[in-house]
């Protein structure tokens, strides 16, 4: 029997543990925290729960358009302790779950922090426990939140996105320092539930990985809503004061507020390992090819510790790519580009596949056409007057190489486009396909619709 042990159990570590123990492997998880990762108990499934009780706020205040109040002069009453108890007892739970599937296959958890060192057998040690002889190793041991020097969280001003769950009360002012998907999602959702947020972005525009459109759009809804946002701004200090903090800018600016959320991103746990003799990248993060192999034989790294796209889902594909891998199955390298992501913004942005960039950077020809939402039967129904749907195809073929879409729920909406690019479907196909009336998702066949060539073309 082949022996597995994977240090940390989050996507990548549990999803790669339920495929190497289908395929007969011997294996072992090695958790420091909690099964389910800190995607679980911490970042993703607390912070979308979180997120579920802001989009209820958005709701009510939406109503009033709609002829129902239900709110008060635009005031929503948020009970705060009973969300940050239904995010904690959600995330525990799914744990939970995770931990139970894993031992219903067989799959041995041990709890504890590891150590790898290689060798012909690898040798993985449990801190104050045993030491583990693998054939092969995979290493899924995530990210932690960055700290800038000056500005380090104390858990009750200074704030991780790990810590907002223990706060009693809402922030009488909320400024978030660092403007990528994390801390958009958070100033939208803490902006939803009635709280004045103050964006410190360090670019020109929020969300530098986004779509332009799809970033400069939210950016828009956001300063309508009411939020100040600070372009080309990097915070230099977060410092205490009576009552709140004073966040210093490196240009000089100072504001101050209630309470700072750092959202200036992730370093990888990779500590140990280039001592091991795996190899790291100029960031510290894990090098791995596309099938999650490392430098050293036998050991493979998945997940946010390779720093490859950090979301759960690519973690999740790494991890079973490494053990599909290791035991000789059939195996399709890691295809970024048909990796489908959404950012929980109100409104969304999800997307896939080559985008605006890729297309003005002359890496790809395409063909474009941009909907926005107003213009469709449903979200006039519904009052949406945000939001967008762009798809690109290549030029003569129609083959769908890409999308975007700017909606509520557009996380629900981009599989359509998703299954078209992994697919290789042809716009003319989508167009061909029946949508509902009245649906938002009516755009995307419209758009397509668009783009379709004469046959003779
Ligand atoms: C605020 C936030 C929201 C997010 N929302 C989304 C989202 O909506 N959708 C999405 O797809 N992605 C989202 N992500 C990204 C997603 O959370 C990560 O991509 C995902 O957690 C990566 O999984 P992983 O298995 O690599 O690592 P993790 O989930 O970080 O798990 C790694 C585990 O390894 C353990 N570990 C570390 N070192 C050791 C050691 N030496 N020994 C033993 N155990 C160890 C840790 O305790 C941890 O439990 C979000 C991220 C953040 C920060
Ligand atoms: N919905 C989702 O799938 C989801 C949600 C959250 C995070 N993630 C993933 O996690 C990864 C990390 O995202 P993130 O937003 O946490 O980090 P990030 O690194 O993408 O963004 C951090 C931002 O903070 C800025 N920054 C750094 N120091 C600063 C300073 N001193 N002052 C002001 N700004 C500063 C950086 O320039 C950067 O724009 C991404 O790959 C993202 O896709 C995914």
């Amino acid at each position: 029997m082949t022996r597995i042990v994977i240090i940390g159990g989050g996507p990548a570590g549990y999803e790669a543990a339920l495929v190497a123990a289908q395929l007969g492997g011997q294996v072992t998880i090695v958790e420091a925290e909690a099964v389910g990762g800190a995607c679980v108990v911490a970042d993703c499934v607390p912070s979308k729960t979180f997120i579920a009780s802001s989009d209820v706020a958005t709701s009510l205040r939406h109503g009033s358009a709609l002829g129902i109040n239900g709110t008060l002069a635009g005031r929503v009453d948020v009970d705060l302790a009973a969300v940050h108890a239904r995010v904690r007892d959600l995330a525990k739970a799914q744990s939970r779950d995770i931990g139970d599937g894993l031992v219903s296959h067989g799959v041995r958890i041990l709890n504890g922090t590891a150590q790898l060192r290689t060798g012909n057998p690898h040798v993985v040690e449990v801190e104050g426990g045993e030491s583990l002889e693998a054939d092969i190793v995979l290493i899924a041991t995530g990210a932690t939140p960055r700290v800038v020097r000056g500005a380090e969280p104390d858990g009750e001003r200074i704030l991780t996105w790990r810590q907002v769950y223990d706060l009693k009360e809402l922030p009488e002012h909320l400024v978030v320092i660092g403007s990528g998907v994390t801390g958009a999602e958070f100033a939208s959702a803490y902006l939803a539930m009635g709280v004045p947020v103050t964006l410190v972005s360090s670019r020109d525009r929020v969300m530098p990985h986004e779509d332009r459109d799809a970033a400069e759009h939210i950016e828009n809804v956001f300063t309508r809503q009411g939020m100040a946002i600070l372009s080309n701004a990097r915070a230099d200090a977060v410092r205490r004061i009576e009552n709140g903090v004073r966040v210093e800018l490196q240009d000089g600016r100072v504001i101050e507020a209630s309470h700072a959320l750092m959202t200036v991103g992730s370093v990888p746990n990779t500590a140990g390992l280039a001592e091991a003799g795996v190899e790291l990248d100029d960031r510290d993060f894990v090098a791995v090819d596309r099938v999650s192999r490392t430098s050293v034989r036998g050991v493979y790294a998945a997940g946010d510790c390779t720093g490859v796209l950090m979301l759960a889902s690519v973690a999740a594909m790494q991890g079973r790519i490494a053990m599909w891998h290791a035991l000789g199955e059939a195996v399709q390298p890691l295809r970024r580009q048909t990796v489908a992501a959404n950012v929980f913004t109100d409104p969304e942005i999800a997307s896939v596949g080559l985008g605006q960039s890729s297309v003005e950077a002359g890496a790809v020809p395409a063909r474009s056409v941009t909907l926005p939402l107003a213009t469709n039967a449903r979200a006039k129904m519904m009052g949406l007057t945000d939001g967008f749907v762009k798809l690109f195809c290549r030029p003569a073929s129609g083959l769908v190489i890409g999308g975007v879409v700017v909606a509520p729920r557009a996380s629900e909406l981009i599989l359509p486009i998703a299954m078209a690019v992994e697919n290789h479907l042809t716009v003319n196909q989508i167009a061909q396909s029946f949508s509902i009336y009245p649906s938002l998702s009516g755009s995307i066949t419209e758009s397509a619709r668009q783009l379709m060539q004469p046959e003779f073309d």
